[in-house]
């Protein structure tokens, strides 16, 4: 799995519950790599809500952590999340239009050290850091279920390091 000739970012797979189009309940997050950043944009609604008109603090954590499955794709890494931390800077306002960007900070053999933020225009509402950890195929066995066919490709260790991809802006 890799990035789009026009650098959108494939779902996951059709249920993902981040991206995938075909789950009703996901949050339908459509990413796209820009420079060396994912970005999507996020509307979150009542099915959200925590706090009255506020989104509940597990969706934006769920997000960004979809966020930086998108930020694998780009990488070309198939790992998971093993830690991730969010500081909550401002209400998510439901019906707003949010902007997630997440970026590899730092690589260390299979440690994956990455960051991200979601933003209200100029607000910044949440600010993430994960450790993911590279994965070969045997991981996504253990469900038992069929995995997506480009997935296949995708799966083989990766030991090298990446250059970081913090933003440049
Ligand atoms: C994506 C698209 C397409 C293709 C392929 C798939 C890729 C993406 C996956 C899915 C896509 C959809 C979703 C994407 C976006 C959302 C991502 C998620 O929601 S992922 C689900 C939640 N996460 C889990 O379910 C992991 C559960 N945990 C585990 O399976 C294991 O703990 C695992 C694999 C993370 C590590 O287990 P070990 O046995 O392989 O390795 P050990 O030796 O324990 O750790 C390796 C190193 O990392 C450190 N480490 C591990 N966990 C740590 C932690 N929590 N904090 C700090 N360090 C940790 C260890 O200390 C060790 O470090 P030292 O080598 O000794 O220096």
């Amino acid at each position: 799995m890799k990035p789009r000739a026009d650098g959108s970012i494939p779902p996951h797979q059709p249920n993902c519950f981040g991206c995938g189009p075909e789950n009703a309940a996901g949050l339908g997050l459509n990413m796209h790599v820009d420079r060396s950043r994912v970005r999507a944009d996020l509307v979150l609604d009542h099915r959200h809500e925590g706090a009255p008109g506020f989104a509940h603090g597990g969706v934006v954590a769920s997000a960004l952590d979809d966020l930086f499955g998108g930020v694998l794709v780009m990488l070309g890494r198939a790992a998971v999340t093993a830690n991730l931390s969010v500081d909550y800077r401002a209400p998510a306002l439901l019906g707003h239009r949010l902007r997630l960007t997440g970026w590899c900070a730092r690589s260390d053999g299979r440690k994956l050290h990455l960051q991200g933020e979601l933003h209200d225009a100029e607000t910044l509402v949440a600010e993430a850091r994960a450790l993911f950890i590279s994965v070969d195929g045997d991981h996504f066995q253990r469900s038992g279920a069929t995995m997506p066919e480009e997935w296949n490709r995708w799966l083989a260790p990766v030991e090298a390091e990446l250059p970081p991809s913090k933003p440049d802006i």
